[in-house]
């Protein structure tokens, strides 16, 4: 029998926790967020929070209506995402997104020969240890974002890929001010792709808050830091640890601005 989870009862407004509020529809059998479908427009995510698992509701959901959970990585184009959904779920996917290839175009835009070298590029790259391996992955994604300057877009999903993967080396090498400026151009991108309440953007928006508090840009700092609770408050909880971290560095922000 193939079970949905619905919303029956509590409160199924963007921002719940939807763990208490949960009746497995039409059986009864113990409550379980495996049994959760897939959509790659979900109305839930799940988010750690130390050993434990969030189900937290980010979109408005009707008593009776599904709850859904993305299973994979929505930043891929819609023919990338049904041939993973496929090859480790054997089911194609038929939500609007994939029916309207939501922006495919977007993602894959900008001239092919050089985002097929940054994907692979990208996906060459596997989990640097030490310095000397994150200054050579920085070295090659500086080398390919200078000649790719005119001919791929921030927003092809490849660039951005390795916009967050050369943020991440300066962030493992302490190069703030080379990391602020990648993480920038990643903000406008990642407001496409996970646009409205998404956990990787409220984290994205927290990551640049904090290199910009790193700069001294307090008043840019707070402004992106407000941007990241709002959407973390409902994508996390205001009890999430994460969220205890974001408070204290705004508030220490606030502080500097009240004294300067
Ligand atoms: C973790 S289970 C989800 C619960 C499952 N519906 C059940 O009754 O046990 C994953 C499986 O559910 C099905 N499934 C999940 N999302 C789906 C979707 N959007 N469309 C069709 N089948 C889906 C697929 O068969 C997939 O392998």
């Amino acid at each position: 029998m193939l079970a949905t989870w619905k919303l029956l009862k509590g409160n199924g407004s963007g921002g719940s926790s939807v763990k208490f509020s949960l009746s497995l529809f039409p059986s009864t059998t113990p409550h379980s967020m495996s049994l959760l479908n897939h959509s790659c427009d979900p109305n839930c995510v799940m988010v750690f929070e130390g050993y434990q698992l969030l189900l937290r509701s980010v979109q408005e959901i009707q008593i009776g209506e599904e709850l859904t959970i993305s299973y994979i990585e929505s930043l891929m184009p819609t023919s990338e995402r049904q041939k993973q959904l496929m090859r480790q779920y054997c089911f194609e996917c038929d939500c609007l997104n994939c029916h309207n290839q939501e922006k495919d175009a977007e993602k894959l835009a900008g001239e092919e020969h050089a985002w097929k070298e940054v994907k692979d590029a990208v996906n060459e790259v596997r989990y640097p240890k030490s310095k000397e391996e994150w200054e050579q992955v920085l070295a090659r994604f500086q080398k390919l974002l200078s000649s790719n300057t005119g001919h791929l877009p921030d927003t092809n999903i490849y660039q951005l890929k390795m916009l967050d993967c050369a943020m991440d080396a300066c962030i493992n090498l302490e190069s703030w001010e080379e990391a602020l400026s990648y993480g920038n151009r990643t903000l406008e991108p990642y407001s496409l792709y996970y646009p409205g309440f998404h956990p990787l953007r409220a984290v994205q928006l927290m990551r640049v808050g904090k290199l910009q508090y790193s700069q001294a840009m307090f008043p840019q700092a707070l402004e992106t830091l407000k941007q990241a609770y709002n959407i973390m408050k409902v994508t996390h909880g205001t009890d999430h640890s994460l969220m205890q971290t974001l408070m204290e560095i705004k508030e220490q922000c606030e502080a500097i601005m009240r004294i300067q």
